[in-house]
């Protein structure tokens, strides 16, 4: 388990005036899990991550990992102890002088070892990146997929319990940063290991993470299971970055469509609610909708909507206009709420 212990992290500014890159932040990383921590750029995600295996040293708070202290260690101690933290960057940080299998085998020849027991090390880790055909060529012979490949092998040669990818897939196209979240995912299985990814993109949160922070001016602004986090984001920050992937606002034509719809309808007929429906596991397969017309005599419109999966649950989300008597309306979204659907009032927005 990794504790962020109120840890803060200040800088010089450009013009000489501190700045708190991170702000008192606690976080609890727990063994085995896929955490993300996401977050626009500047928010100080990079920095954030740095800690943790004291890259950069916090100015306050502690980092603590399975119970040890790391900055309560000393310099001998820190070396032993980060030998337990592998990291991948967005860049790769290859050495271009050196084999794919040379520079997967680098920080086993850093620790002393033997060919021979470098080679027993190196042989499996490329067959389990995928990289066996490609061992002798060098970084510029490969594509950026296969340089991360290297880059994991390497993080992953000194049997390290923790994983720290900074961005790791952000030079990447989609279909490769899908093979490489997968890889990601099948060593998190296999060997246990706790991932700690920082990113700026949701989709990778919404593909691996099983919880995640979302981080803003330096502080962590929400914290939660990933899917707990998509079906009712607090902050405006959240909601924003979770509408790259999952729209939160109705386009601008279905708006001007309902709003001419709505000039056109007689208010004798019953109220007009405009409400944003959000589904999760089981609500998504069941003929919810259709249950609640029926129960509470109204209309629905569905305006605009989309089901994904988050975490191997289905998740769905849809805008809809529903009309009736404002008591049947509320009935209706309560026995939604009731049913597991986060229901939320949109008629601000038309
Ligand atoms: N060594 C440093 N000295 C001074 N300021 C720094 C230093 N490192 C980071 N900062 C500042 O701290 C803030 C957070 O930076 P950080 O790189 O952690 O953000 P980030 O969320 O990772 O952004 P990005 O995705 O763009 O890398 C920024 O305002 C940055 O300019």
């Amino acid at each position: 388990m990794i504790k962020i212990q109120a840890v803060t992290q200040r800088f010089k500014g450009a013009n000489g005036a501190a700045v708190d890159a991170v702000k008192d932040v606690d976080l609890i990383i727990n063994k085995g899990e896929i955490f993300g921590i996401i977050g626009r750029s500047g928010a100080g995600k990079s920095t954030l991550v740095r800690t943790l295996n004291l890259l950069n040293r916090p100015t306050a708070g502690k980092i603590i990992i399975d119970g040890k202290d790391l900055t309560a260690l000393n310099a001998g101690q820190l070396r032993e102890a980060r030998r337990e933290i592998g990291m991948i960057f967005q860049h790769f940080n290859l050495l271009s002088s050196r084999t794919v299998y040379d520079n997967i085998a680098l920080p086993l020849e850093l620790a002393g070892m033997s060919k021979t027991e470098i080679n027993a090390k190196v042989t499996p880790l490329l067959e389990l990146v995928g990289l066996t055909a490609l061992k002798d060529r060098y970084p510029a012979q490969i594509s950026g997929g296969q340089k991360q490949r290297v880059g994991i092998a390497r993080a992953l040669a000194n049997d390290p319990k923790v994983l720290l990818s900074d961005e790791a897939t952000s030079a990447l196209d989609p279909e490769t940063t899908r093979s490489i979240l997968e890889l990601l995912q099948k060593i998190n299985k296999e060997l246990g290991l706790t991932i700690v990814l920082i990113t700026h993109q949701m989709e990778v949160i919404k593909q691996i993470c099983d919880r995640m922070a979302v981080m803003e001016a330096g502080e962590v602004i929400e914290h939660g299971q990933v899917i707990d986090i998509f079906r009712s984001p607090k902050h405006p920050v959240t909601r924003s970055m979770i509408g790259d992937v999952i729209s939160q606002e109705l386009p601008s034509g279905v708006l001007q469509r309902l709003r001419a719809q709505l000039e056109k309808s007689d208010a004798s007929e019953g109220t007009d609610h405009l409400f944003r429906l959000a589904f999760i596991g089981d609500s998504v397969s069941q003929p919810l909708l259709s249950e609640v017309v029926r129960k509470f005599n109204l209309d629905f419109s569905i305006l605009h909507g989309q089901i994904d999966e988050i975490q191997g649950q289905a998740f769905g989300s849809l805008a809809i206009l529903a009309n009736g008597s404002s008591t049947d309306i509320a009935a209706a979204m309560a026995y939604l709420n009731a049913q597991g659907v986060t229901v939320e009032e949109l008629n601000h927005v038309i």
